[in-house]
């Protein structure tokens, strides 16, 4: 396979159409969902020449989390789901691209579990874990202890859901819950009425409530560095330099959440002002080529993330999909980089995308 897409077309072949409406879907009218992608198709790059190295270094640091190239693994629920190896087969294929995993607390296998995974194949692979911070303060403190226990090495607290956005696939599908075997392992034993783990009990327990304070408590019960995701606001970002969060993921979740919020690209360079270099900006939402990670760089985000392109790699071929995803996205960045006329992430400037 050549392209995400067909990739994706792959993973629609094999998966359950419920199952590919979950993965692929949007809220309401899909209106953001198709933006994201929309948005870099406007986008023109202006390359530099004579500027030429033999090598290219595509490696970045991201609080203290080495990484290979500046192309995450976005936290994504149920990869069992897409294949029966799951996050298990996810969490090797980023360790052996020796990059970044932010693992959903929606997973379907135990965050313990994944980091056996890719310790199998990665001495110190970089896990990160995204949290739904909970009312039952008590539970989320439990599995924040869970994943230090397990090693990850940052919280990235998802910040864009005080409600779950209403996805009209999900509803015409009736998709509301696992199948049988399948569950939100990170979520069982939460509490008396909070037994079963499914994607309905999911849905219970995002946090309406969710504030600053909360940050602030999580900071207080953990020494790893403590992220927030989903904002695309540039006040929003410049208190959370003030509230001292480690770094930010300006995300619309994927257009799953509110529909017609712009683009992430679009918003981002506002929020990379707004920042000043103050802590690492990382995107998502709509990668799929090299020249869209290009694009990111430039307008200033450190990394990016994808999401439903290492879904449609783990469906289409497990652990070796989400490989070929992975390293089809490094070379084709490596090559767009190089066709900028850049040697490393960081010499991609602002002044190299023009609407
Ligand atoms: C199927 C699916 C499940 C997701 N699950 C989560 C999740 O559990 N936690 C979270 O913070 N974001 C979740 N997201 C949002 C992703 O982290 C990310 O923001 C989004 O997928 C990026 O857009 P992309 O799919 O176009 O790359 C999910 C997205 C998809 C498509
Ligand atoms: C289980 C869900 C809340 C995971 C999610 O964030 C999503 O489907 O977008």
């Amino acid at each position: 396979m050549r392209t995400i897409a067909e990739f994706e077309a792959t993973a629609r072949e094999r998966l359950d159409p419920a199952h590919y409406d979950y993965f692929a879907g949007g809220a309401q009218d899909e209106i953001t969902l198709r933006e994201n992608e929309e948005a870099y198709k406007r986008l023109r790059l202006v390359p530099r020449v004579l500027r030429g190295s033999d090598k290219r270094d595509l490696s970045v640091d991201l609080l203290g989390t080495p990484s290979s190239m500046p192309i995450l693994v976005a936290p994504t629920a149920f990869h069992r789901l897409a294949h029966p190896d799951g996050e298990l087969a996810t969490a090797r294929a980023a360790a052996r691209a020796g990059t970044i995993m932010i693992v959903s607390m929606a997973s379907t296998t135990a965050i313990e579990d994944i980091a056996a995974a890719a310790r199998e194949v990665a001495p110190d692979p970089g896990l990160w874990f995204q949290l739904y911070l909970q009312p039952d303060l008590e539970f989320t403190e439990a599995i924040v202890r869970r994943a230090e226990n397990a090693g990850v090495k940052a919280f990235v607290v998802t910040v864009d859901s005080p409600v779950l956005g209403r996805r009209e696939r999900d509803d015409r599908n009736a998709f509301h819950d696992l199948p049988p075997g399948l569950a939100v392992e990170n979520l069982r034993n939460i509490g008396e009425n909070r037994s079963g783990g499914t994607a309905s009990h999911v849905r219970d327990i995002v946090m309406s409530a969710l504030n600053w304070d909360h940050i602030a408590w999580l900071r207080s019960k953990t020494r790893l560095p403590v992220l927030i995701k989903g904002l695309l606001h540039a006040e929003d970002a410049r208190l959370a330099v003030h509230h001292g969060v480690a770094g930010i993921v300006v995300s619309n979740h994927g257009g799953r959440q509110l529909d017609t919020v712009p683009a992430t690209i679009d918003v981002l360079p506002e929020i990379a002002a707004a920042v000043g270099g103050a802590l690492p900006v990382l995107l998502d939402g709509g990668i799929r080529r090299g020249t869209d990670v290009v694009k990111a760089l430039a307008l200033g985000a450190d990394a990016v993330g994808v999401g439903r392109p290492v879904v449609w790699g783990l469906a289409a071929g497990g652990r070796e999909g989400v490989s070929e995803v992975l390293e089809m996205l490094r070379a084709d960045f490596d090559q767009a980089l190089a066709l900028c006329g850049g040697r490393h992430p960081a010499d991609l400037t602002p002044d190299q995308v023009r609407r």
